[in-house]
């Protein structure tokens, strides 16, 4: 309702109370008070004055910006259940996600946050069947495949050979220049200068980092703007930088297409081709606005750069330590000239099942459900842990450990797939890295194209070892992406002679 707020306030005994402000009675505001008065007295119990910040008077008026009532699922069983067979009630995320959505008060919409429908139809499907179609994607994409990895080579030998660090080799900084490239290559296609690449990736690294600190915004955003201005301020300028870079280059790239030989060659292509249900009237089609070619752009660099790049760095960490897997590894590649690998493969599920870099996903209920055996009820927010069912000791023997073997003929793991079709196969489900159901990421196929391409050169390129005096710490960050705690440090020795 225009012009009224909710606040949700909880009593001492935990109750949640949903008052609205301004409309509000007298006797609301009495409880108010004495839902303030008993948090107070909870406070003061708890032995310390608590500290007093912004968030601590919040927390005594019992407010938190941005929380949802959340309900996480841990059992891969139910997740299977309500993403792939209930999927009519398990395709919203929750509204307020995303930057784009925010800045804009969700006029603006990209694929992650744009509600189930029509819309969302029109951008997925733009990205499954013309960005990372197999020929018209994929295929055309392989120049910039190799120049990346060729630009990623050198990095690393220029490392190895002393330029800076003594030998040891920055792996996250390497892999992140390299990937950043690639994508912003087939994002807005050949010819677009190393420098602006270069600030782009800055830009988009300090946007990903600040991006959780967001979620404040997801619930009474007013409020959550007076009282975090600065951190408003930040997402505006955040945004206003990639609209400064990216705008340009779409231009750019308009002007391009405007001429009679053009041909799509980028991501930036399909969506100057794009339509998509006008708001005003449903039977009508429009373009996109600015607005949302800078959101889906910035989620597309975001997206294929951040969890590429920290599965890549799991998956090398766990090779530094482990030189039997990793010679295993070699041998194979080499002897497969190009060929299939089944223990590459099978190395890469491994990292996906060990160390997914989306640790969970979530849908918003727009009704009352049921998943497994608890009740949920409507505007919850249902999270179904993709680590830990990754890690379900029920299903996988040494969860923690990591043995590619078991996706090997004969092992626990022999034919699981990462995508859940029929509902057969469903009954088989043993991880998720990638999601599922109607939302299950789009760029799996362009993930694992990179993955097991850049992977296989690297371990035939370098012999992988650990730095000496540091140890390789498997501790993981949750950050927006599950990444590893201390980058990766590595001392790579070149196996060919670098031209
Ligand atoms: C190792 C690599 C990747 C992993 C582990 C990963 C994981 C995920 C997960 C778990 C989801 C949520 C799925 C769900 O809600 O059921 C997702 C969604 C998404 N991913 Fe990925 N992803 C990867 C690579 C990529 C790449 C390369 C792109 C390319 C742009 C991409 C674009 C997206 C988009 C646009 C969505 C939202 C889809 C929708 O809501 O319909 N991802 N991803």
């Amino acid at each position: 309702m225009e012009g009224e707020c909710h606040w949700s306030v909880t009593s001492s005994t935990g109750d949640a109370v949903l008052f609205s402000y301004p409309a509000a009675s007298l006797c609301s505001i009495f409880a108010l008070i004495v839902a303030v008065l008993c948090n107070l007295v909870r406070h003061l119990n708890a032995s310390k004055w608590p500290v007093i910040t912004k968030e601590s008077v919040l927390r005594l008026l019992g407010i938190r910006l941005g929380d949802i009532p959340t309900t996480v699922i841990l059992d891969s069983a139910a997740a299977v259940d309500a993403l792939v067979r209930r999927a009519d009630a398990f395709s919203d995320r929750p509204a307020g996600g995303g930057a784009t959505t925010i800045i804009s008060n969700g006029r603006l919409q990209i694929t992650t946050t744009v509600p189930y429908g029509p819309h969302w139809v029109r951008l997925r499907r733009n990205l499954s069947s013309e960005a990372f179609h197999p020929v018209r994607g994929l295929a055309r994409a392989a120049p910039h495949r190799a120049r990346a990895l060729a630009a990623l080579v050198d990095d690393i030998a220029a490392c190895s050979a002393g330029g800076g660090g003594g030998g040891a080799v920055p792996v996250r900084e390497c892999l992140y220049a390299a990937l950043f490239a690639l994508n912003a290559a087939t994002c807005f296609g050949d010819g677009v200068d190393g420098e602006l690449v270069e600030a782009m990736r800055a830009a988009q690294q300090d946007f990903l980092r600040i991006l959780p600190s967001f979620g404040v915004f997801a619930t009474f955003r007013k409020v959550a703007r007076l009282l975090y201005r600065d951190r408003w301020k930040q997402l505006v300028h955040s945004r206003r930088r990639q609209e400064e870079m990216y705008l340009p280059l779409i231009r750019a790239r308009q002007e391009r297409r405007g001429t009679a030989t053009a041909t799509t060659t980028s991501y930036v292509d399909t969506l100057l081709d794009l339509e998509v249900p006008d708001e005003g009237d449903p039977r009508e089609r429009r373009k996109l606005s600015d607005g949302e070619m800078v959101g889906l752009v910035s989620e597309y660099l975001g997206a294929a750069t951040g969890t590429v790049l920290a599965l890549l760095e799991w998956t090398l960490a766990n090779l530094v330590l482990r030189p039997g897997i990793q010679s295993r590894l070699r041998r194979e590649v080499e002897a497969a000239g190009g060929g299939a690998c089944a223990y590459l493969r099978a190395v890469v599920m491994e990292s996906l099942r060990r160390h997914p870099p989306v640790p969970s996903v979530q849908r918003h209920m727009s009704r009352d459900v049921v998943v497994g055996s608890t009740p949920v009820t409507r505007g919850t927010l249902v999270d179904f842990s993709l680590e830990e069912i990754g890690r379900d000791g029920k299903i996988w023997t040494s969860p923690e450990e990591f043995i590619p073997d078991r996706f090997m003929p004969g092992g626990e793991g022999e034919g699981v797939r990462l995508t859940v079709g029929s509902s057969k196969e469903a009954a088989k489900v043993m991880m998720m890295p990638f999601g599922a159901g109607r939302r299950i990421c789009p760029g799996m196929g362009y993930a694992m194209l990179h993955i097991e391409y850049l992977l296989a050169n690297l371990i035939t390129a370098f012999e992988w070892h650990p730095v000496e005096g540091e140890a390789v710490d498997l501790r993981a960050e949750h950050g927006f992406f599950t990444t590893m705690l201390r980058p990766l440090r590595a001392r790579a020795v070149p196996r060919v002679k670098q031209a």
